[in-house]
């Protein structure tokens, strides 16, 4: 996209984000939005190109925070614009040394952006095609321990919006989706903008734990609670205290554990394991899991109270295989970061972009991000490449397998692919009744869900997990 525009918006406000991505995208420009100066700085120092920097000038940050003197040795006083509120002027002196000439009074408008588009800058345009220069808008958050949260799709801004109005309040989420598409990362976001963010975020993996041990993780245990406890130990709810626990899996949770978990949940106490007077916490609770809930209560594998305790709202995160766009934008996001520990950034080439697009990702970004760091690893693109045809040309064989009943085929399959293909074709009729049942029901989806035996809700996580729309 030669002439596309590349902003990169400072903001800290999810209105000016939401009206910077949809004015630019509609007319082929290019928005990042970050929220901070350092973000920015940091996304510049990758190598990631802005024609123009919009700084949101919010009350709330020092001029130190947002005119970062590293700032504009990146950029030049003239690719810079401020946004700001009419009475406020505390940003006047720094404006005024760093030759900044373009300020903008908000409400910000699909005029001004219109505006900034059609300027002609000296500056040269962008002269690699890279994936993210060709691949429109996207947004770019960091995180803790060198994480990123990365959204380009529509499907995930709009879930960054939802977390963006959600992080605030203070009410229990319920996060699902596939394993590997980014619960934790959507956990941390939440967490982020919190007030609760300045404690910790704790995450605990509920299948990983044999109900005992869960517990002692969870409430902590007294000297002498059981063989080997030494000393006393608090727990995670403990440790969370004012900030966020991550209930990771909560859908393998034991039923006697969810009986425990409830009951902390409606009263915010418990007692150590071995204690007994009760501590009380105020820790924010979050739940993820990849198994559908509905089932799992229907089933009466999951306590339907403690679901309604957990999910008073829920995000629903789609598979990787869904927002493809995405995927070469990741590929280069963490190549870039491979620097810091893998290895230096590699030049990927078009190959290897082509051939993560066409392959499915079951794994989803976990999967996508162990591939990277493998191909850092080994700096061998043609293996790279070799490999994810494989792994494409596998799942193809497998659906084959299971559509022509070719024995043969199914013979060399390996276990992980086998177990692949099952939940693809699990995942093909699944859609398929789907399908049937809504135009059967003239997508009347609460007829649909009686004629599948399936309740209301449920139906709706399904259409929203399959992307089905009329
Ligand atoms: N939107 C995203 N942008 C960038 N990286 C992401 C995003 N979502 C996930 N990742 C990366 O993918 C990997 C898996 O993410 P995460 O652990 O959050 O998945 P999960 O859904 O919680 O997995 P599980 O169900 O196995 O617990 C992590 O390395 C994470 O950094």
């Amino acid at each position: 996209m030669k002439d596309a525009v590349q902003i990169l918006a400072i903001s800290d406000d999810i209105n000016v984000c939401n009206l910077i991505h949809t004015s630019l995208s509609s007319h082929g420009h290019q928005a990042i939005c970050v929220p901070t100066s350092l973000d920015a700085i940091q996304m510049l120092s990758r190598g990631v190109r802005a024609e123009f920097v919009l700084i949101d000038v919010a009350k709330s940050q020092s001029n130190e925070q947002l005119f970062d003197p590293a700032l504009l040795q990146m950029v030049r006083s003239e690719q810079l614009c401020l946004l700001t509120e009419k009475e406020d002027t505390h940003w006047q002196s720094s404006a005024a040394n760093w030759n900044i000439q373009t300020v903008w009074t908000k409400p910000l408008t699909r005029h001004h952006i219109e505006r900034l588009a059609r300027w002609q800058h000296a500056a040269p345009s962008p002269s690699a095609n890279t994936p993210s220069e060709a691949a429109g808008g996207y947004h770019l958050e960091e995180l803790d321990d060198n994480r990123f949260f990365l959204a380009a799709s529509p499907v995930m801004m709009q879930l960054y919006r939802d977390i963006r109005v959600l992080a605030p309040v203070d009410i229990p989420v319920l996060i699902l989706g596939e394993s590997g598409v980014g619960k934790e990362i959507v956990a941390m976001l939440l967490h982020k903008y919190h007030t609760r963010s300045e404690n910790r975020f704790l995450n605990v993996n509920c299948a990983a734990l044999p109900t005992e041990l869960l517990e002692s993780e969870l409430f902590g245990y007294e000297a002498g609670a059981f063989t080997g406890a030494m000393k006393s130990k608090p727990g995670k709810f403990e440790l969370a205290n004012k900030g966020t626990l991550l209930l990771d899996e909560i859908g393998e949770m034991s039923p006697q554990m969810q009986a425990k978990l409830l009951h902390v949940l409606q009263d915010g106490s418990f007692c150590r394991l071995g204690g007994r007077s009760p501590t009380k916490v105020d820790v924010r609770v979050l739940a993820a899991t990849n198994i559908d809930m509905q089932t799992a209560i229907t089933e009466k594998r999951f306590r339907e109270d403690l679901y309604y305790r957990l999910n008073t709202l829920t995000l629903i995160i789609p598979p990787l295989r869904e927002r493809r766009e995405e995927i070469p934008l990741v590929m280069e996001e963490l190549n870039r970061r491979g620097g810091s520990g893998i290895g230096e950034p590699l030049v990927l080439s078009d190959r290897i972009f082509d051939a993560a697009l066409e392959y499915h990702w079951p794994g989803n970004l976990r999967e996508l991000r162990n591939f990277v760091i493998r191909t850092l690893i080994l700096r061998d693109q043609e293996s790279a490449y070799a490999y994810l045809r494989s792994k494409t040309q596998t799942q193809s064989n497998m659906s084959a397998a299971s559509v022509t009943g070719d024995a043969g085929n199914r013979k060399t399959a390996n276990l992980s692919g086998m177990k692949d293909a099952i939940s693809e074709i699990k995942n093909q009729t699944e859609i398929r009744m789907l399908r049937d049942a809504l135009s059967a029901s003239n997508w009347n989806r609460r007829r649909a869900a009686m004629n599948l035996n399936i309740s209301y809700r449920s139906l709706l996580y399904k259409i929203q997990q399959h992307g089905l729309s009329a």
